[in-house]
């Protein structure tokens, strides 16, 4: 027994000491370098488990323990400030239990009835301290350790809602202010973004960039991170009529000048404290900062005073916190999902774990660019974030722990569900499959668009049914519908149909064989190709194989492009002129999106397919070649003209018939010549190019000579 005990007290220290060390390193990344390791809620719990264990063993507490005292040293590359009253930090309460515990023991000590709370949201930031000396900002330093702070006053004054002289007059002659310095949540992503496009570091958190902010070495630097700051109470304080209570101190505070939370209430009793709680937490996601929770304080000071501190926290207040809303774990693989309309979204799969109050296995990993921003690997140990109804997200990756070996991860080259190409137009973040006739991610979509009014225009052939047949293996693709009269036994025997609704529904299917082009290609869901669109490629075209002609040729005009290493300003010149952008609206965009489709054969497949069951349409007559007076004709416009822009006369051209390119070669029929031509002209005449000025070109457009 006595030897068991000894172990046991060995085992303690042993634990106590681990406890310790631990703490201590992840308060100076914390603190000291702003740049967390672990997630606060894993802090706290080790926090927890070391208080716990000094509580059941108070003969084995040191002074030096991190439960004895508040934060870390100040960092030496600061003037030292002193504080005249130590700036503590609060105790927390992580359950009703815990909060309900608070409540009886401030009750017991100030053997009172009713006491009233000021409730604050506790904001996620760092602690200030603001001495105003006859009413002007004399200084601004950081919490520190509570003892000793960081001399930030160069930074402070920069830092716009802190009022560099107060207002009124009936201010202390010395007054220290206390509150939090923050970042919004919208200033902390465009830091992000900023310190991305600089090649600067990512900030794990609004709190981790309002302290790497403030405690900068150039004020310029502070003055740039748009800092926000609210005032929640008073330090030390030298003459003058103070109010008596926390909720009056704020309102003061408020004349003042200072910023003061809007969303502060006095509750009167314990339900009012979990009232407030439960309605802060119902908006947190949407508040415009960070919170952890909500910090309740006696509102009297008297009895402030009479209730006192511990060492490291006040007796009459308590920040009873949320659960937390970011986790680590570790990320088991990454899968790509496809989405209904074909978009590839990376997931992270993830060792099981509590986030915001619920287990999270998956993680949105968004895109490609932001795998890549991030760097996020299989085996990593990964920073899970899920606020309020939130898809979780994977924040960031703990390098110091990734495994030997990982590899860096690439997007598939083909859809996981279909072996489409996949393909991610230039400036755009998302891949997608190609096969949006073939894929069973897009099956569904596909047919119901393909079946519905203003596409094929297929009656009785709607959302649910479509739903029914995919799922009994009937519709794969819209192929399939013009296949379904020969499960015509199948059918009849569903539940609730019969020989009626089976005639109807294939008799539905036979009518709407016969389609029209600008029908057929909208029903094709190519993205993108909308009714309009789809109605103006087949009035210019006239036909599906000139069209699919067109948008292949788009893609190896593309590459071809692209191997030219041009300058951009050229680059979108030359992709403008392309024959598939002389569409009415047809830009790039769209452009990439038709020959993404026409390039994969599945879909063609498809096509012929449906062309084979019948489904049929007349060609539509443009304007014919032959009629236009410039048909088959090719020019390059050059140099300035001085009667019509570029784009105008390319557009006259266009009228007739021309086809207007960039750049010259022997194919081309005409080079048309304006003001400082450039090297266009010279080229055309070494291949004996004719070269028209600008008159000779207006006689052409213009009919008159
Ligand atoms: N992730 C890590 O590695 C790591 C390391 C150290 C500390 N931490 C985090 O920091 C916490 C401990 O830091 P702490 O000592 O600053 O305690 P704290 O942040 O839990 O509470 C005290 C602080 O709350 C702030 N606060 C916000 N609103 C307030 C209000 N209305 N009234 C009074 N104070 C208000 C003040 O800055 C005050 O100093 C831990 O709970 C942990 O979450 C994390
Ligand atoms: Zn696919």
């Amino acid at each position: 027994m006595a030897a068991r005990s000894a172990s046991t007290g060995s085992d303690v220290r042993k634990r106590l000491e681990t406890l310790r060390e631990e703490i201590r390193r992840h308060d100076y990344l914390y603190y000291v370098l702003d740049d967390p390791e672990i997630t606060d809620a894993e802090y706290d719990s080790l926090f927890r488990e070391l208080e716990q264990l000094e509580q059941a063993h108070p003969d084995l507490i040191s002074s030096d323990s991190p439960t004895q005292r508040v934060g870390a040293k100040p960092s030496s590359a600061f003037a030292e400030v002193r504080h005249e009253q130590p700036m503590l930090s609060l105790g927390n309460a992580f359950s009703e239990q815990e909060l309900r515990d608070f409540d009886r023991r401030v009750h017991e000590r100030l053997d009172v009835d009713q006491v009233h709370y000021n409730a604050e949201p506790k904001l996620d930031g760092l602690a200030l301290s603001l001495l105003y000396v006859d009413g002007e900002l004399v200084r601004g330093a950081t919490r520190g350790d509570g003892a000793s702070g960081e001399d930030v006053t160069a930074n402070v004054r920069t830092v716009g809602p802190i009022p560099l002289r107060l207002r009124g007059r009936d201010w202390p002659r010395r007054l220290e202010v206390r509150g939090e310095a923050y970042m919004t949540k919208k200033a902390f992503i465009a830091l992000n973004e900023y310190q991305t496009q600089n090649g600067g570091k990512q900030f794990a958190n609004p709190r981790n960039a309002a302290a790497g902010s403030l405690r900068q070495l150039d004020p310029k630097i502070t003055a740039r991170r748009k800092l926000a700051f609210f005032a929640y109470g008073v330090g030390l304080t030298e003459g003058g009529d103070l109010p008596v209570t926390q909720s009056a101190m704020l309102a003061r505070l408020r004349d003042w000048g200072f910023p003061v939370s809007p969303e502060i209430e006095v509750v009167k009793d314990l339900d009012g404290c979990f009232d407030y709680y439960r309605r802060i937490g119902e908006r947190r996601t949407a508040l415009p900062y960070d919170i952890d929770g909500i910090v309740f304080k006696v509102d009297r000071f008297d009895y402030q005073q009479q209730l006192g501190f511990v060492s490291r926290a006040p007796r009459w207040a308590i920040a009873y916190k949320y659960p937390p809303e970011e986790a680590t774990t570790r990320l088991l693989s990454i899968e790509v999902q496809v989405g209904r309309t074909g978009a590839l979204t990376p997931v992270a799969r993830l060792e099981p774990v509590q986030v915001g109050g619920v287990t999270v296995t998956n993680a949105t990993l968004h895109n490609q660019d932001e795998i890549e921003r991030k760097d996020v690997r299989k085996g990593d140990t990964v920073i899970v974030r899920r606020a309020g109804d939130v898809i979780p997200e994977v924040l960031r990756v703990i390098r110091e722990k990734r495994p030997k070996g990982s590899r860096r991860f690439k997007m598939p080259q083909t859809c996981p569900e279909c072996g489409s190409e996949v393909v991610r137009p230039e400036g755009e973040a998302v891949a997608r499959c190609s096969g949006g006739l073939v894929c069973p991610a897009q099956r569904i979509q596909a047919l119901i668009h393909f079946a519905s009014r203003r596409a094929m225009d297929i009656e009785g052939l709607g959302d649910a049914l479509i739903e029914q047949l995919v799922s009994e293996d009937l519709l794969k693709t819209p192929a399939d519908i013009y296949r379904l009269h020969e499960h015509r036994e199948q059918l009849v025997e569903r539940d609730g149909w019969g020989e009626k609704s089976v005639a109807n529904l294939l008799s539905a299917i036979e009518k709407s064989k016969a389609t029209t082009l600008p029908r057929f290609l909208f029903a094709l869901g190519i993205p993108e190709v909308g009714e309009v669109t789809a109605a103006d490629l087949a009035s210019h075209f006239g036909s599906l194989e000139k069209i699919e002609q067109a948008a292949k040729d788009y893609a190896g005009q593309l590459a071809e492009l692209a191997g030219m290493d041009l300058k951009q300003a050229e680059y979108h010149r030359r992709l403008k002129a392309l024959e598939l952008q002389q569409v009415a609206n047809v830009g790039h965009e769209i452009a990439s999106k038709l020959a993404g489709f026409f390039h994969e054969s599945h879909n063609l497949d498809v096509i012929r397919q449906l062309r084979e069951f019948g489904v049929h349409w007349d060609d539509i007559e443009v304007a014919d070649a032959g009629d236009q007076p410039l048909a088959g004709q090719t020019f390059v416009l050059t140099g300035t003209l001085a009667s019509m822009s570029r784009d105008a006369a390319k557009e006259k051209l266009t009228a007739l018939g021309a086809k207007v390119t960039g750049s010259v070669s022997k194919k081309t029929d005409y080079v048309v010549a304006g003001a400082d031509p450039g090297s266009k002209r010279d080229k055309a005449e070494a291949l004996g190019v004719a070269v028209l000025d600008e008159d000779a070109f207006l006689e052409l457009v213009t009919g008159k000579s």
